[in-house]
C-alpha cells in the first residue's frame, strides 16, 4: 500500500498539470462516451422513441423535477412520441390502457424502492411502501374491510359523522373566517386550512373515532383530564400546518434517479430511527403527526372498539399473528392519516377554486341548482343515498379528479420477472416502468366524446348522459374506468369511497348553503405558507399566485 502510494505521489508530482488533467478526464471521457453510445445504440430500450438526451442520462427528468416540471413534460412527451416513451436510461414512461393493467395489476411487480420508502413510520413498512405483493397483502387484507363502499356508507348512514364534520366546517367558516361587510352573510376563509381540517377530522375520526380524531375544526365538545384527547383545536391546527416539512418528500424524483445514492441517505435514516425508535422521528412537523396517531393508537388498544381501523388493528395484533406489532400497525395508521389529508383536501381545494372563478360561475350555478331541486330540508340530515346519487356533482368531482388530478406523478414500479412485456414491447428485468395520470387523463378517444369536449378543457358536462344519442352509458363507463386518480390494482387506492364521500358530502352543504366567489385583493396573512410551499398547489392550481382565500355568501 506504501509503495503504491508513493508510487502515485511521485507520478504525481513528476508530471505537468495539464498532463494530469488529461490523464483524469481522459478515462471519464471515454466511460462517459461508451455509456451514451451504450444507451443510444446497444441498450435494449434503445429502440423506443425518446426525447433528446433523456435516452443517454436521468439529468434530463432530475432537471425538470427540480423545476417542478416534471409531470407537464411527460405528458408533453406522451403527446409527441406517443403512448410508449424512454424518459430515462432506464425508465420507460406507458399510457395504453393494455399498458397499465400489464404493470398495475401484475403481482410480480415491484415498487419502486426507496422511492416508497420514504413514507415509512416508526421504522415499520406499511401497505404503501411494501416493496413485493408478499409484504403487502396481509397488510392490505388487515384493512381493507373497513374501507369499502358498504361499510363506509353504512358507517355514515349510522353515526353521520362526515355530515356532522361538514357541519363544523360551515361553522368554521361563520365563526372563524374573516367577516366581510355590514350583513353578516358574507366571510373570507383560508381555505387550505378549511378544507385540510376537514379531512383531517373524517380521515382521524375513521381510524380511531370521533372522539379520538383530531378536532381541528371544532372545539373537542368535552373537557378531558385524558392527554390523549386534544384540549383544543388550535394545537392541532399547528401540528397540520406543520405536517408538510420540505424535509424528503420534496425530493422524491432523487430517489428514482439516483437509487444507490438514496440507499445510502436512506440507510443513515433507518439506523437514526433504530438507534431512537418513535423519539429519534421527532424531528419536523411530520414527527408532531405521528405522535398524534401513536398516542392515539397506544390508547385505543384498551377499547377494543374493533369499528375503527386503529380497533381493528389492535385485535390483529393482540391475536398475537406473526406480522402485526404496535410499529406495523402505526405505520398503517400513520400513513392513511397522512394519505386522507392532503389529497382529499386538494382535490378539494382545485375544485372550490375552479368553480369560484368569474370565468365558471355557470359551473357552480349548475351544481347549486340541482343541490336546491334536490334536498329539500337541511342538507345536514339529506339522506346519504341522495347526496351520492347526483349527477352533476357527481360530474364535477370526476372533472377535478381528472384535470386537477392531486397524484398526477408517474406511480413507478419495478420489473422483476425475465420476459415481460408492456405493450408488445419486451421490458428487462430491473427497468422503472410506470404510468401517470396526467396523461391518461388526456387520452382523445375516450374523454372528448368524439370531438365535443376538448380534454384540455375542465368541461363537468361530459361525464353526463346526452339525450337522444345511443350507448351514452357505456361512454361514461369507459371514461371511469380509464379514470386514474385513485391508481389501480391491488394497490390502487384504499380509501377512494372514503374520499368520494367526504367530497359529496362536504360539497353539498357548503353549495346548497354557499356562494363562493375568488377574493382578488386581500390583506388576510396566512398561518401557514401551503400555497407557496407545495408543488401541487404550485403546479396544478389553475390560478397559479393564488393568494388562498375564497369568499363564502350565504345563497338566499
Ligand atoms: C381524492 C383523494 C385521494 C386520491 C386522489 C388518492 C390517490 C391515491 C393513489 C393514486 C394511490 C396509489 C399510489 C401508488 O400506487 O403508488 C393511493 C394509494 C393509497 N391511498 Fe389514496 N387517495 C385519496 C384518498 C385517500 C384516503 C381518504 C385514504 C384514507 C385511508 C387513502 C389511503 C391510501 C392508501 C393507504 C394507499 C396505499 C394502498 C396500498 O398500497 O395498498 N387515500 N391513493
Amino acid at each position: 500500500m506504501d509503495f503504491f502510494s508513493s508510487r502515485i505521489i511521485q507520478h504525481f508530482l513528476a508530471t505537468e498539470p495539464a498532463w494530469l488533467l488529461l490523464e483524469i478526464l481522459l478515462p471519464i471521457t471515454l466511460w462517459l462516451g461508451a455509456k451514451t453510445v451504450y444507451n443510444l445504440y446497444f441498450h435494449p430500450l434503445s429502440h423506443l422513441p425518446s426525447p433528446p438526451f433523456a435516452s443517454v442520462t436521468s439529468l434530463v427528468l432530475v432537471y425538470y423535477s427540480h423545476y417542478d416540471l416534471r409531470t407537464e413534460t411527460l405528458a408533453k412527451w406522451h403527446r409527441i412520441y406517443g403512448p410508449i416513451v424512454r424518459i430515462a436510461p432506464n425508465e420507460v414512461s406507458f399510457t395504453s390502457q393494455k399498458a397499465v393493467k400489464e404493470i398495475y395489476q401484475d403481482p410480480e411487480m415491484e415498487k419502486c424502492i426507496p422511492l416508497y420508502g420514504i413514507f415509512q413510520h416508526f421504522g415499520a413498512d406499511n401497505a404503501f411502501t411494501s416493496r413485493t405483493r408478499h409484504e403487502h397483502g396481509w397488510r392490505r387484507k388487515g384493512v381493507a374491510d373497513r374501507y369499502t363502499l358498504t361499510y363506509v356508507m353504512s358507517e355514515e348512514e349510522k353515526e353521520g359523522k362526515i355530515r356532522r364534520a361538514a357541519k363544523d366546517y360551515c361553522a368554521f367558516v361563520e365563526n372563524e373566517a374573516v367577516p366581510v361587510g355590514e350583513k353578516k352573510n358574507s366571510w373570507d376563509v383560508d381555505l387550505y386550512a378549511a378544507n385540510i381540517f376537514y379531512a383531517t377530522d373524517n380521515i382521524t375520526s375513521h381510524l380511531f373515532g370521533e372522539d379520538l380524531g383530531s378536532h381541528a375544526l371544532r372545539q373537542p365538545p368535552f373537557s378531558s383530564t385524558n392527554s390523549v384527547i386534544p384540549a383544543d383545536a388550535d394545537s392541532m391546527r399547528k401540528r397540520i400546518f406543520a405536517h408538510y416539512g420540505a424535509a424528503l418528500r420534496s425530493k422524491v424524483y432523487l430517489y428514482v434517479a439516483f437509487p444507490a445514492v438514496m440507499n445510502v441517505v436512506d440507510y443513515f435514516r433507518k439506523l437514526r430511527i433504530a438507534l431512537f425508535p418513535v423519539a429519534g422521528e421527532l424531528v419536523d412537523g411530520l414527527d408532531r403527526m405521528r405522535e398524534f396517531g401513536w398516542k392515539r393508537q397506544q390508547y385505543l388498544k384498551e377499547s377494543k372498539d374493533t369499528r375503527t381501523v386503529a380497533g381493528k388493528l389492535s385485535m390483529l395484533v393482540d391475536a398475537g399473528s406473526r406480522e402485526w406489532s404496535d410499529e406495523v400497525a402505526g405505520s398503517e395508521l400513520m400513513d392513511h392519516i397522512l394519505a386522507g389529508m392532503d389529497t382529499t383536501s386538494d382535490t378539494l381545494s382545485f375544485l372550490m377554486y375552479h368553480i369560484s372563478h368569474p370565468n365558471h360561475e355557470s359551473i357552480q350555478k349548475e351544481l347549486r341548482d340541482e343541490l336546491r331541486r334536490s334536498i329539500t330540508g337541511s342538507p345536514y340530515d339529506a339522506p346519504l343515498s341522495l347526496i351520492m346519487g347526483l349527477p352533476y356533482l357527481s360530474a364535477v368531482i370526476f372533472e377535478t379528479l381528472r384535470v386537477y388530478t392531486a397524484i398526477p406523478v408517474t406511480l413507478p414500479r419495478v420489473v422483476t420477472s425475465p420476459g415481460k412485456t408492456i405493450d408488445g414491447i419486451s421490458i428487462p428485468v430491473g427497468t422503472v416502468v410506470g404510468s401517470l395520470a396526467k396523461a391518461i387523463h388526456q387520452d382523445d378517444d375516450i374523454y372528448s366524446g368524439d370531438g365535443q369536449w376538448p380534454v384540455d378543457e375542465f368541461l363537468p358536462e361530459r361525464w353526463l348522459t346526452r339525450k337522444g344519442i345511443n350507448n351514452e352509458g357505456e361512454r361514461i363507463k369507459k371514461m371511469e374506468n380509464r379514470l386514474w386518480a385513485f391508481g389501480s390494482g391491488a394497490r390502487g387506492c384504499v380509501g377512494r369511497h372514503l374520499a368520494m364521500v367526504e367530497m359529496k358530502v362536504l360539497l353539498a352543504v357548503v353549495y346548497w348553503t354557499y356562494q363562493t366567489t375568488l377574493v382578488p385583493h386581500t390583506t388576510i396573512k396566512l398561518p401557514h405558507n401551503q400555497w407557496n410551499q407545495r408543488r401541487t398547489f404550485r403546479d396544478t392550481l389553475p390560478f397559479k399566485g393564488a393568494n388562498g382565500i375564497l369568499r363564502f355568501t350565504r345563497s338566499v
